[in-house]
Formats: C-alpha cells, sequence, structure tokens
C-alpha cells in the first residue's frame, strides 16, 4: 500500500503567514457564505477569535473551493413546498441511528484539531453534544484521545453516543489498535471515511504554510500505536490501495456498527449495503477533497434511491438551517451531519458556543418541519421540495 505524502502537517504556522492579497484571498476573507442569524454571528465572531492560519484551516477546501461553495449554494436553489391542515401537531424531531437510538437528526460530523478551535477542545464539542442530544462524530484526527472525548461525552448524559471516525490505516495493526480503543471508550459505532485515498490539496494551508499543528498540539489518537516509540504520534496515513475488502476486514474485527462517510455514487451506495455497512454518508468531505465532486445534496436523491430504506443514509455539507435539515430528510435522509457550524460555536465561545450552534438547529428543524405540515423527521417527502424560480427537479 502507498501512503500519502500530504496528510501529515509540517512546518509551522504565524499570523504573518495569512497575507491575504489576492481577490481570492480577499473574498474568502470576507465570509459571504449563506449562514443567517446565530450561526452567521458566531461565524464572525470565531473569524475574529481565530489565528488568520487556523481560520483558514477550518474554512478552506481543495483546489478553487466550487465543492466548498456547491455545498451551501445547493441548498439556496431548493425550496420547500408546505403541506397544510394535516393536524399533525408539533414535529418530534428524534431519529434512530446506529448505536444512537432516539437522537437529534443533526449529527457532529468529523472535524480535526479541535483545540485550535478553542483550548477546551473536543471535551468541549462532546460535552455539547451531548446536551443537544447529538451524536458525536469525533475524528481520528482529534487533539483529544477519544476515551476522554467519550468520557466527556458521558458526564453530561450518560447515554449520550459518540462515534468514532477511522481512515484505514494501510497498516492492519494499526486500524485494529485504533478501533480498540474506541470500542474500550464506548463509541457505539464507526466511521470509515472513504472518500480519501489522497490527502486533497488545500490551496489555503499551502499559502499559509500551514502543515503542523502548533507545540503542545497533537493528534493523540495517534500516540503509542504499534511499530512507533513509546510515546511518539504517528502520521493518518491515507492510501489508495484501500478497497472493500479492508473494509469487510474491519467489520469481520469489531462488534460496533460500521457506517461509510464520502459516498456520492448510487453504485457505491448499493455495494456498500451489500457488504453490510450500517449506514451510508453522502459527502464529498466538506468540499476539501475532489474538488470537482458535486454538491453533496445533488447527489442524495440518488443515493437514498439506490440504498431504498435498508440502512440510514446521511447527509453533511453546506448544511446551515433547520430548512437546510429538512431539506435534506425531504430528499432521503434519515440525518444530517454539521462540520463547520459546530467549529464557529466552539471558537466563537467555547463549549456553550457550540451548544448554541446545535440547540439552534434543533429548534429550526422543529419549527421546519412543523411549518411543512410533519410530524416527524420522516413525515417530509420529495414532492415537497421544488426548484427556487423553476421546475420541480425531481
Ligand atoms: C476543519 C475540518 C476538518 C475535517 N476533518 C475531518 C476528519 O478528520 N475526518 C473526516 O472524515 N472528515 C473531516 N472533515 C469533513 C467533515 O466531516 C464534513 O464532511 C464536512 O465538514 C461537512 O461540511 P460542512 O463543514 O459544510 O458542514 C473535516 C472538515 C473540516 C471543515
Ligand atoms: C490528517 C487530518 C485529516 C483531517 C481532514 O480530514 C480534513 O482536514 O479534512
Amino acid at each position: 500500500m502507498t501512503r500519502s505524502p500530504a496528510p501529515r502537517l509540517r512546518g509551522a504556522p504565524t499570523r504573518q503567514a495569512a497575507q491575504r492579497a489576492t481577490p481570492q484571498a480577499a473574498q474568502e476573507a470576507s465570509g459571504t457564505g449563506p449562514a443567517t442569524g446565530l450561526l452567521a454571528r458566531l461565524r464572525d465572531q470565531a473569524r475574529a477569535r481565530l489565528d488568520p492560519v487556523h481560520w483558514d484551516f477550518f474554512e478552506g477546501g481543495a483546489d478553487g473551493e466550487r465543492a466548498v461553495a456547491e455545498n451551501e449554494a445547493a441548498f439556496r436553489r431548493l425550496a420547500l413546498l408546505p403541506r397544510v391542515l394535516r393536524g399533525s401537531g408539533p414535529a418530534r424531531t428524534t431519529v434512530d441511528l446506529p448505536g444512537a437510538p432516539d437522537t437529534l437528526p443533526v449529527v457532529v460530523a468529523p472535524t480535526a484539531f479541535h483545540k485550535l478551535a478553542h483550548p477546551a477542545g473536543e471535551a468541549a464539542t462532546a460535552r455539547a453534544a451531548a446536551a443537544a442530544g447529538a451524536v458525536l462524530t469525533t475524528s481520528m484526527a482529534s487533539t483529544t484521545a477519544v476515551g476522554e472525548v467519550a468520557a466527556a461525552a458521558r458526564a453530561v448524559r450518560p447515554e449520550a453516543a459518540v462515534w468514532f471516525q477511522l481512515y484505514l490505516q494501510p497498516e492492519p495493526a494499526v486500524t485494529r489498535e485504533l478501533v480498540r480503543r474506541a470500542e474500550a471508550a464506548g463509541c457505539t459505532a464507526l466511521v470509515v471515511t472513504v472518500d480519501s485515498p489522497v490527502f486533497g490539496r488545500r490551496a489555503r494551508d499551502d499559502r499559509n504554510r500551514f502543515h503542523d499543528l502548533p507545540p503542545g498540539y497533537a493528534a493523540e489518537n495517534m500516540r503509542d500505536l504499534p511499530g512507533g516509540p513509546p510515546g511518539s504520534t504517528r502520521p493518518i496515513a491515507m492510501s489508495p490501495a484501500l478497497s472493500w475488502a479492508d473494509l469487510a476486514a474491519l467489520r469481520a474485527a469489531t462488534r460496533l456498527p460500521v457506517l461509510v462517510k464520502g459516498v456520492l455514487h448510487p453504485e457505491d451506495a448499493r455495494i456498500a449495503v451489500a457488504e453490510g455497512v450500517a449506514g451510508v454518508v453522502v459527502s464529498n468531505h466538506g468540499g476539501r477533497q475532489l474538488d470537482a465532486a458535486p454538491a453533496a445534496l445533488e447527489a442524495l436523491p440518488a443515493v437514498a434511491d439506490a440504498v431504498a430504506g435498508r440502512v440510514p443514509v446521511l447527509l453533511d455539507g453546506g448544511v446551515r438551517s433547520g430548512a437546510d435539515v429538512v431539506t435534506a430528510l425531504a430528499l432521503g435522509a434519515t440525518a444530517v451531519g454539521v462540520g463547520r457550524p459546530v467549529l464557529w460555536g466552539l471558537a466563537a465561545d467555547g463549549e456553550r458556543g457550540a451548544a448554541r450552534v446545535l440547540a439552534e438547529l434543533r429548534e429550526q428543524t422543529a419549527h421546519v418541519l412543523t411549518l411543512c405540515g410533519s410530524a416527524d423527521c420522516a413525515g417530509v417527502t420529495r414532492d415537497q421540495v421544488v426548484r427556487r424560480g423553476g421546475q420541480a427537479p425531481w
């Protein structure tokens, strides 16, 4: 198996390195995304607080950042047709997900390096997610070890669900040890990210020469793994040689349900279900891998059709409001993931900021479901989604 040369971040980032001299950089800095209200305020506060190099790492995407922009734009192209007089009452906003019964349909997507957003890092995010009744997907590239993250969540709510996101490592012993740690931590599912045969090319990080974590921070799950000197961390490897056989080996090695994250092609979704996965996450990795990928939302209906209700389908990428959540539910998702908005909340105000993001999305989702005449998350349907200014697309 080959290793990507890129994913180990190298070289020290500095504030000065984030020179925003080009027109593209000025546009990036202006933050013209579609988040509104509380989320937009937290985003602006996060940008003001963060080292610009770290802001760029969180906010940026691959190459020309077309896929990042498309994720959000795809939601803006659609509208919801409410149904009326259905007597459905206030909407119930919980769903059942693998290892997470009765949970919010908004999952915290795995994102790396939360201590760059706030010194309290992933433990703060875990407490916020637990308080909101949301699943936290904790990243393999977290700056806090999975055991500590899961313990922080359970201290708030003993039944809080934490999923562990995993990049399959070329050395099976390393993958097995990561899985063992996730199981020991009490994680209730594994989320295997399959859209990263190599690391995406991140223009902002290259421009900023952001290739390593600042002193004192490390990818803590990668510490003390087989084959390395005691106490050391090893880089996260990405490999284009991985195949469905490696996924099958993982499934055989764990009792946990396994979801695959980063599926866009309906045929891959069909294969994943046939392979026995517990869920499929439709995602273009927040626009950070293949820049030519479509918006996750645009790939969702075909994937949902291919899966045909056999396992839950999740979507992440560009979800910024309750209306976005409901649009994804109507197009076949069981739940959505949110990445950057949680980081905005965390950077702006630590645990409280992350909790406010999730509470806001929960309230907006309940409100929009009720306005759409739906009694629950499964009650909105594809015919209720129309293209703005044009014909129904489906
Ligand atoms: C800063 C950052 C770090 C990320 N790190 C990971 C990661 O470690 N593993 C992973 O599978 N996905 C990672 N992602 C992708 C997210 O899980 C998710 O697919 C994406 O952020 C969703 O889009 P959104 O940010 O528009 O909500 C990361 C995304 C961001 C923005
Ligand atoms: C090696 C870190 C991977 C983090 C990641 O997945 C991302 O930045 O998108």
